[in-house]
């Protein structure tokens, strides 16, 4: 235990090295009075002796989080009265990483709450800096995403992701497996898009000899590979309405037969399945079954599109450069990134991907700027095209929208802003001119 304040009740900073995490003492004005070891060893020591505050420690903030924008748990404490947490983004030694707070009340004699111990776990299933092994991000939508995963990842329950095409739930279903207690089993994906009914089944189930033509040997299915693991069923809304019935009852009662086999065989695994469609919208039309739904919904977690964390394009962007070339050190100048960062990526980081991967094909060097990316971004769109509202602007106005986002972007380079509009010089300069006139 390092006391840090001398009038901090020194049992109760004793009893925080009884906590097998990193724990903390924090007076009710956000003064951290005392550390247990596990904190030590996984945050450091705390140099300053006296009145170091919490918010100055895990977040390099001269303010409580509160006041910076962020929920503080310690606030909410008092509030409550009683046991809060929240995920948060704080600086450790390694640099910024993403912990599970817990914060618990603790009284005076009089009643009045007198103290605060808080617990940090760190979590590992996401980074919030550069890594070419996880899910990257530091935005408050990401963190909320991370905070699900976190959460259920520890229990058996079925996970149902949802999200456009590339925003990452194949990568959330791997953070979950290798999280979960089933870590050491196989995380058995299916493509789920584009099989017919006799194939899904023969997939997931295998067939035996004779079974139909071709099956010139017994063929175990995917599903005894994913024996004590993760079943992973991607794009389950492509899933055709005769094998929902027979997933349904693989769901309900662990058991299956193989094709051409009347023997029932016994499964045992956790389920997560993915869709990028309206789960909801197709059952309302028929096309998926209402049982079905609600049996692999048990836990829904929304991934957020790429444009509603804009924050974490950068960071994003330079890890997957990482993991594209790890020899070549690419680099992403700011005005490269402040480009990538205000498009509209509708295939999401995928397509954030593939606008690097080009990148890394038309540089010169291991330097990426905006003259570069502006020739791979073919179908990104500058972001708000659409109203605050949601209404659609007419086209003049999102016309001089688009003009005045990319001349902004590209630090009034008009050639480069011609370049990437698709019009000539001459043209941009023309419209350019209107938009003056109509502005005076
Ligand atoms: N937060 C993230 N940090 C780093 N890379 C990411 C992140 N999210 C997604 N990616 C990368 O983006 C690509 C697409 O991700 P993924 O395949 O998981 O998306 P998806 O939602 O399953 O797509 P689809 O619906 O089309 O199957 C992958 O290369 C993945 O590694």
């Amino acid at each position: 235990m390092q006391l840090i304040a001398s009038d901090t009740d020194q049992g109760l900073a004793r009893m925080l090295d009884g906590y097998s995490d990193p724990a903390i003492l924090v007076s009710a004005n956000y003064e951290i009075l005392a550390t247990n070891e596990r904190y030590r060893e996984t945050f450091g020591e705390i140099e300053v002796d006296r009145g170091a505050h919490c918010y100055e420690v895990s977040h390099g903030y001269r303010v409580p989080c509160d006041q910076a924008g962020e929920s503080c748990p310690l606030l909410a404490c008092k509030s409550s009265g009683a046991k809060e947490r929240v995920l948060h983004i704080h600086s450790t030694p390694r640099g910024k990483e993403h912990v599970d707070v817990e914060m618990l009340p603790i009284r005076g004699d009089d009643g009045e709450l007198k103290y605060f111990v808080e617990i940090l776990k760190p979590v590992s299933i996401a980074s919030a800096e550069f890594s070419t092994q996880q899910m990257v991000g530091r935005s408050p939508a990401f963190n909320h995403l991370v905070d699900m995963i976190n959460l259920v990842a520890s229990r058996d329950t079925s996970v149902l992701l949802m999200g456009e095409s590339g925003t990452g739930k194949e990568l959330a279903a791997k953070a979950i497996h290798q999280a979960s207690p089933r870590h050491k089993h196989l995380m058995v994906t299916v493509e789920c898009a584009g099989l017919t009914e006799t194939l899904f089944e023969s997939e997931l189930f295998g067939h035996v000899k004779g079974a139909f033509t071709g099956a010139v040997s017994n063929k175990p299915g995917l599903l005894e590979n994913a024996e004590g693991g993760i079943l992973f069923l991607d794009e389950i809304g492509d899933v055709p309405l005769g094998m929902q019935v027979k997933l349904l009852r693989l769901i309900e009662t662990g058991s299956y037969r193989a094709v051409g086999s009347t023997q029932l065989k016994r499964a045992q695994f956790r389920l997560i399945c993915a869709t990028h469609k309206n789960l909801k919208e197709q059952v309302a039309c028929g096309a998926f079954r209402e049982d079905l739904y609600y049996r692999i919904n048990a836990f829904p977690i929304v991934l957020p599109p790429l444009r509603e964390r804009c924050e974490d394009v950068g960071i994003i962007a330079k890890s997957i450069l990482g993991k594209l070339s790890p020899d070549e050190n690419y680099r992403l100048t700011d005005s490269g990134i402040k480009l990538l960062s205000g498009c509209h990526f509708a295939g999401n980081v995928r397509e954030l991907r593939n606008v690097l991967e080009r990148a890394t094909i038309f540089a010169h060097s291991n330097i990426i700027d905006v003259n570069i990316l502006a020739r791979c971004l073919l179908d990104a769109a500058p972001l708000q095209a659409v109203d605050q509202a949601g209404q659609w602007p007419d086209l003049k106005t999102q016309q001089a929208r688009y003009l005045n986002d990319l001349l902004e972007h590209c630090q009034g380079d008009k050639s480069l802003v011609a370049k990437i509009a698709g019009i000539s010089l001459r043209s941009l300069y023309r419209k350019l001119g209107l938009l003056e006139k109509e502005r005076r």
